[in-house]
């Protein structure tokens, strides 16, 4: 009895510890730039944010590297930028209108909306993070003699967990399917899954609710010139697929790459820009001859994977997540979810699309939405396989594994240090330069050095305060590296180097620097290191 009251009290502990490091981000991103709630001085607008000097740098960044991952790296990937505002047809052919749909609840005593998917998901997760607990405490008890592979197929308490899990899971998948949301109520009021507000049971119905943003094109305001605010950027790639394939000599298997806006009426948005009612996504189309499309799915699925290692800190933040049912247009999908501090969520989605989209357009369009597939002889509509990653969770994600406390030593005492672990690759500003004093002629030769690198990375220059308040400012924001410009510079040319992580300091040439920068720092040997 008293080890379980142990145990619940270490996991209150972490759960704490998770949510205070979140308010930290949280707080850290609006008080060093990096995102502002939207209309900061009206109060904030729920769900909407504004990216600041280091934040715009930031996502920038991500932009870069996907699009070049994609694009720049695939000789049969070509980019588009389509429109945020289509033909309303669009919406209706793709389903939008009639099924993007979330299955919604409020609780009766909090007065809080809640998503009734998330809700039992989130409940589910509770016995998973039990069979976790049960693994690790048999890894400690057994050490290297300890079989993992066996201990969930044998122990009790692990069995019992899972067949909860299945259970609900079970009938989860059947209600989605039938889309019974009696049931979906049902099974939230037979695990007794609360409101973790007001703690109590007392739930409404369930009931859908579309999460498209409309308004009207034109002078009139009826149902003739509704217009919607693109929920996804995909539909703009489906529609331009005759336009791409006629103009860029691409021919199946080739993919569609845009980075672009969208926009969801998201009811429950919680969670800072991790669900937001204006986004940004990064998708990408791969068209391929149907009957093969599960080894491109296969393929796009491992290689979305890389490229998320290829920046992580920890790569055991990711893992795959197949759905529980795909979406109406999909046959298979899974998503990459990552760590967050407030649980293990949904990062990037890959799904194997059919036919689907273009089939409805070109039903509904009259075009032929098809290639010529010469091994038949005939014409085909693609089948499509997407991948697609919201710009602003994976800011948040890189945000929030980069945020790192701890303790150092000052000489005889400790300190504490916050840094923004941020690849290099990706950090707003690569390296800042520092003059050690005003004087000296010491700042005309740090200027020198600024503008040695400033045509090819975002350098910085800051003489105020002194050199440990400098490095203290640059490590909130991420700078990997501080070069300091000293008297010994001005004999022999060589600067202070300091690195971020490690807090090491060497000399070196200036005329090595910006090969440094270009092997630490640079999109470039990123993305060398993906390919390889
Ligand atoms: N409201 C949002 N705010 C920020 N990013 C979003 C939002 N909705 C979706 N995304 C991002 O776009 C990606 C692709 O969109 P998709 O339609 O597959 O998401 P989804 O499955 O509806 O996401 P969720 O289940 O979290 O609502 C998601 O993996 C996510 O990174």
């Amino acid at each position: 009895m008293l080890n379980t009251q142990c145990a619940k009290q270490k996991t209150m502990a972490n759960q704490n510890n998770q949510e205070n490091l979140f308010q930290k981000v949280v707080a850290h991103a609006k008080e060093y730039g990096f995102v502002f709630p939207s209309s900061d001085i009206y109060g904030g607008l729920q769900a909407v944010y504004d990216y600041g000097s280091n934040g715009a740098e930031l996502k920038n960044n991500i932009k870069k590297y996907w699009w070049a991952a994609m694009v720049q790296m695939h000789e049969n990937i070509v980019g588009l930028d389509s429109s945020i505002f289509m033909d309303s047809k669009t919406w209706k052919a793709s389903g939008h209108v009639d099924a993007f749909n979330d299955p919604l609840i409020d609780n009766k005593d909090s007065k809080k909306r809640y998503r009734a998917d998330v809700l039992i998901e989130d409940h589910m997760a509770k016995y998973e993070a039990k069979i976790e607990k049960e693994v690790a405490k048999g890894k400690k008890r057994f050490g290297d003699d300890f079989d993992t592979e066996q201990f969930l197929a044998t122990n009790p308490n692990v069995l019992r967990n899972k067949a909860k899990i299945e259970e609900i899971e079970t009938r989860f998948k059947k209600a989605l399917e039938a889309e019974d949301l009696a049931d979906i109520k049902q099974i939230i009021l037979d695990n007794n899954i609360v409101c973790p507000i007001s703690g109590t049971a007392n739930w409404t119905d369930v009931r859908q609710f579309n999460l498209m943003f409309s308004t009207e094109m034109g002078s009139l305001a009826d149902d003739s010139n509704r217009i919607y605010l693109r929920p996804e950027t995909a539909q703009g790639i489906f529609v331009n697929f005759l336009n791409v394939l006629k103009t860029s000599r691409m021919k199946v298997p080739f993919g569609i790459a845009q980075i672009g806006k969208a926009f969801r009426n998201e009811i429950v948005a919680r969670q800072f820009i991790f669900r937001m009612k204006e986004f940004e996504q990064m998708e990408m189309q791969f068209f391929v001859k149907p009957g093969t499309e599960m080894k491109w799915y296969n393929y796009w699925k491992d290689a979305r994977m890389k490229w998320h290692h290829a920046i992580a800190n920890d790569n055991e933040d990711y893992r795959y997540h197949d759905h529980l049912k795909c979406a109406h247009y999909a046959n298979a999908a899974v998503d990459i979810e990552f760590k967050f501090p407030f649980g293990i969520k949904e990062l990037e989605g890959i799904h194997s699309r059919t036919d689907y989209d273009l089939g409805a357009h070109q039903d509904l369009s009259g075009k032929k939405l098809q290639y010529f597939d010469t091994e038949e002889n005939k014409n085909l509509v693609p089948y499509v396989v997407e991948t697609s990653v919201g710009l602003d969770r994976m800011f948040l994600s890189v945000l929030t594994a980069a945020y790192t406390e701890e303790t150092v030593k000052d000489g005889d005492k400790e300190k504490q240090r916050t840094y923004l672990k941020i690849h290099p690759a990706l950090a707003p500003t690569k390296a800042a330069i520092f003059p050690l004093t005003k004087k000296d002629g010491l700042p005309d030769k740090a200027r020198e050095v600024m503008k040695e690198l400033k045509y090819d990375f975002n350098v910085s220059y800051e003489e105020k305060d002194a050199i440990g308040k400098r490095y203290t400012r640059q490590d909130l924001i991420g700078t990997p590296y501080c070069i300091t410009v000293d008297h010994q510079t001005l004999e022999d040319n060589t600067v202070t180097v300091r690195e971020r992580d490690t807090m090491d300091q060497f000399r070196m040439p200036i005329a090595e620097l910006h090969s440094f920068l270009d092997k630490k720092a640079s999109l470039r040997h990123l993305l060398k290191e993906l390919e390889a």
